[in-house]
């Protein structure tokens, strides 16, 4: 059984065409990054796999179940998400919740505790938190934690709740280099766990396209560029016609490095022009 399937996906508002025949199958033990423009359709894509939008034609298969045969509310307990945007939204968190509690509120895909809490979950919750380099952190209100600190216990949070699959979106936006480092190794080593959800990675930043990650999906105005294994979408011509503009890449331990090829920048662009 595959873990996504889109099938020839349109998705239409008015007279833009967001989604155009979308096609994109995601395997058991497979964990993908997705990389596009502003505006290229990464986020609607996600929205549409949680079935917060419906597309306007073509069909969706999540975990085995096709869309409008499957109760959508209990599909979305095995996705979990870690977005910047969410983030904002826990700002609802009780101003005394410590990050501790953040993290346990995860078992139950609640803003805050409500039901019972075993030694088990405490255990848990506290061992996650230790994985993503937070256990100094478990006593401290949420509230009070920098952004950094606040994205490791998010993603304990959400693989507290294990969900089958798990959308990063930009985890590491407003993170310093070193708070980014850290986050990523910690996602690098708990995706390749035994009871890893697969992981759905969207970022602007090609260098966090982690060794974990087999696959990419590469959009550009709501088309797919180029789908599948990584060395094979992640090359200097896709990624060039995908952001518009000429780049090269180097690789280092790898992952890849992103530079805009010399003299094709805004500022050659001016040079040039100019
Ligand atoms: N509900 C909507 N109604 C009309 N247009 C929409 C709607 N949602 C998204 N769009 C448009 O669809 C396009 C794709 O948007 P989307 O948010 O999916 O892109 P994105 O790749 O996630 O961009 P970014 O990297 O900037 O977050 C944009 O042009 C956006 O304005």
């Amino acid at each position: 059984m595959n873990v996504i399937e889109f099938r020839d996906i349109v998705w239409r508002r008015g007279t833009d065409t967001i989604l155009q025949h979308v096609d994109w199958t995601v395997a058991q033990d497979q964990h993908w990054a997705i990389i596009g423009c502003n505006g290229s359709g990464k986020t609607s894509l996600l929205r549409m796999l949680c079935g917060y939008i419906w597309p306007t034609s073509g069909t969706i298969t999540v975990l085995g179940h096709r869309f409008g045969t499957v109760d959508l509310r209990e599909l979305r307990k095995s996705i979990g998400l870690v977005s910047s945007a969410f983030q904002e939204q826990l700002q609802s968190f009780h101003p005394r919740e410590t990050a501790l509690d953040v993290v346990l509120s995860g078992k139950f895909s609640t803003i805050g505790v409500y039901d019972e809490v075993y030694e088990d979950d405490v255990d848990r919750a506290a061992d996650l938190l230790a994985r993503f380099g937070a256990a100094d952190l478990a006593d401290r209100t949420f509230n009070t934690l920098s952004q950094g600190e606040k994205q490791r216990v998010l993603l304990a949070r959400a693989w507290m709740g294990r969900p089958r699959i798990l959308i990063l979106d930009e985890p590491c936006t407003g993170l310093d280099v070193l708070a980014r480092e850290h986050l990523l190794q910690a996602i690098q080593v708990l995706g390749q766990s035994e009871d890893a959800p697969t992981l759905l990675y969207v970022t602007h930043h090609i260098e966090e396209l982690l060794p974990l990650f087999s696959h990419v999906l590469l959009l550009k105005h709501g088309r797919v560029v180029a789908s599948g294994e990584k060395p094979r979408v992640v090359t200097e011509p896709l990624l060039s016609e995908a952001f518009s503009i000429p780049v090269e890449i180097t690789w280092q331990d790898d992952r890849p490095w992103l530079r805009v090829a010399s003299g094709a920048g805004v500022m050659g662009a001016g040079a040039a022009s100019g």
